[in-house]
């Protein structure tokens, strides 16, 4: 078996050494020949016959694990007592927990926080709702719910397996923007059922933001919620996604020089994610959209039940283009993956205009990996943290809900999001941008600011904001 190249993770192996026939030596050349990183080698125990290290490596994916083991059984005198891969450490009883924001330590505190003080507040609710947003949890949460139909690219894998999506995207809305985010992974898939249980949850949150709800549902669930509740509903996947693409989208053509309005776009997946970015697009001025989905290029003559499918047929592929994936993107000024792991050949992006810019966010595998695309494009990014320009919806939500909750708007407007798309692109400095820097890190604390601020701005001009403007800070 080769060394494979890739995304490296992290596995600790625990193993049990023979004294007498075992070198620690041997054991890390084996690994380091297996192309292993040791990065921390920690004695678990020892006697006068055996000792017991727990050693952490570097490898690339479950293969290479494999290799490596491999190479260590063959040592004498050496066991592999197990392998636990530090990413399924991390997911141990859940990433989130609740705690109280003070702690009850005698029988006044108690008579405040739980009966009888707590009556007083439930009636001041009762008799005013909007008391709500001031006196309970809804003032600063959001639901991020699911359906487990359209788990990263991973499909329709169901409510439980989608859970360690949520409860990551309620970590960054705590860890980035400070928002207490529930991870709730439905076991329905109906449209009428998913409306109502939203709707009827929605009293204890300030805010809904839908997650992984595959297309062409998610656009009807999505519509029905906004125009049925109170508080701001917003389907991450088709807007996160497309706001982030944006704001990458307008400093790669400033870095190669081209204008947005006049590249030619060819967009693989139209589900939630692609249609949206589609929309994103055509709302900057771009008209030389070709989409892309299993069975080619979607043209007006195409025959598709899905509704939104029709509309793009009209309002897509100006000339028309037929044919696979390999067929349209020769000439393509930028190619923009949100459908599955390895669609885009080599091949096709040689076939790209000089310059070339490919996005493939699909997750976690993309539509081609860097060092493939790498000889033929200009710009590359992907969905993920390990490789340079991560097009990733995180970099919208935390902020987009901190300004949301803080002004206590109503809703998401059109406003909102390319004014998000804008202040994540404004990040990245004149003198900072290059190929590999055209969209801010996760980690660069301004972004969540930034957004925030043109989120609330956007809100007032827009009228959705329900908060008084002077005791919003800024
Ligand atoms: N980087 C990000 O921030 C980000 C955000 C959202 C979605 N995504 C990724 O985009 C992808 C789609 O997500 P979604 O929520 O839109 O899902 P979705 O199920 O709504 O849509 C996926 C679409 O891609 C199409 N598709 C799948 N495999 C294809 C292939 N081999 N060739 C052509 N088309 C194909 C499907 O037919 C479907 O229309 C996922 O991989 C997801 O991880 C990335
Ligand atoms: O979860 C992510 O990393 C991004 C996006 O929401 C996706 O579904 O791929
Ligand atoms: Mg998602």
């Amino acid at each position: 078996m080769s060394i494979p190249s890739g995304v490296n993770t992290s596995i600790i192996l625990r193993l049990e050494l023979d004294k007498e026939l075992a070198s620690f030596g041997n054991i890390a050349t084996a690994i380091s020949d297996a192309g292993g990183d040791i990065i921390a080698i920690d004695v678990v125990r020892t006697d006068k016959n055996l000792t017991v290290r727990d050693i952490t490596i570097n490898v690339y994916d479950n293969k290479h694990t494999e290799l490596i083991t491999a190479a260590i059984h063959t040592l004498a005198g050496v066991k592999v007592v197990h392998v636990s891969d530090q990413t399924f450490l991390l997911h141990l009883g859940g990433k989130i927990e609740t705690s109280p924001k003070y702690p009850i330590k005698n029988r006044d505190d108690l008579s405040r926080v739980y009966t009888p003080g707590v009556a007083k507040v439930c009636m001041a609710i009762h008799e005013k709702p909007s008391l709500a947003h001031t006196l309970t949890i809804k003032r600063n949460t959001v639901a991020v719910i699911s359906d487990g139909t359209a788990v990263l690219g991973l499909g329709n894998i169901g409510p439980e397996a989608a859970m360690p999506v949520m409860e990551g995207k309620a970590m960054l809305f705590k860890q980035l923007a400070g928002v207490d985010a529930f991870p709730i992974c439905l076991a329905t898939q109906d449209t009428d059922e998913i409306v109502s249980i939203v709707k009827a949850l929605s009293p204890t949150f300030g805010g809904i933001n839908l997650e992984d709800i595959a297309a062409p549902r998610c656009f009807e669930i999505e519509q029905r919620l906004i125009e049925e509740l109170d508080i701001p509903v917003f389907h991450d996947d088709q807007h996160g996604t497309a706001v982030v693409l944006l704001a990458g989208l307008y400093n790669a053509v400033k870095l190669v020089n081209k204008r947005l309005e006049d590249c030619k776009v060819v967009l693989c997946g139209i589900g939630a994610a692609g249609t949206a970015c589609t929309k994103m697009l055509m709302a900057a001025g771009v008209t030389n959209i070709i989409g892309v989905d299993r069975q080619g290029a979607i043209t007006k003559d195409g025959n598709y039940d899905n509704p939104f499918w029709r509309w793009y047929a009209e309002c897509t592929n100006p000339e028309q283009l037929r044919g696979t994936l390999s067929d349209v993107i020769e000439g393509a000024d930028i190619f923009i993956g949100v459908s599955g792991p390895g669609i885009l050949k080599k091949e096709d992006v040689a076939k790209m205009a000089q310059d070339a810019i490919v996005f493939a966010m699909a997750n976690p595998t993309p539509e081609i990996l860097p060092e493939e695309a790498e000889p033929y494009v200009r710009v590359m990014a992907t969905g993920r943290s390990d490789y340079p320009n991560q097009i990733n919806n995180v970099l919208c939500f935390p902020g987009l809900f901190r300004g949301l909750l803080d002004c206590r708007a109503s809703r998401v407007t059109e406003n909102m999001k390319l004014a998000a798309a804008k202040a994540i692109a404004s990040v990245v400095e004149e003198d900072e941008l290059n190929e590999y820097y055209i969209i801010p890190s996760v980690f660069n604390q301004s972004v969540v600011e930034k957004v925030r601020e043109a989120v609330i701005q956007a809100a007032y001009e827009d009228g959705v904001a329900r908060r008084r403007r002077e005791k919003v800070q800024t």
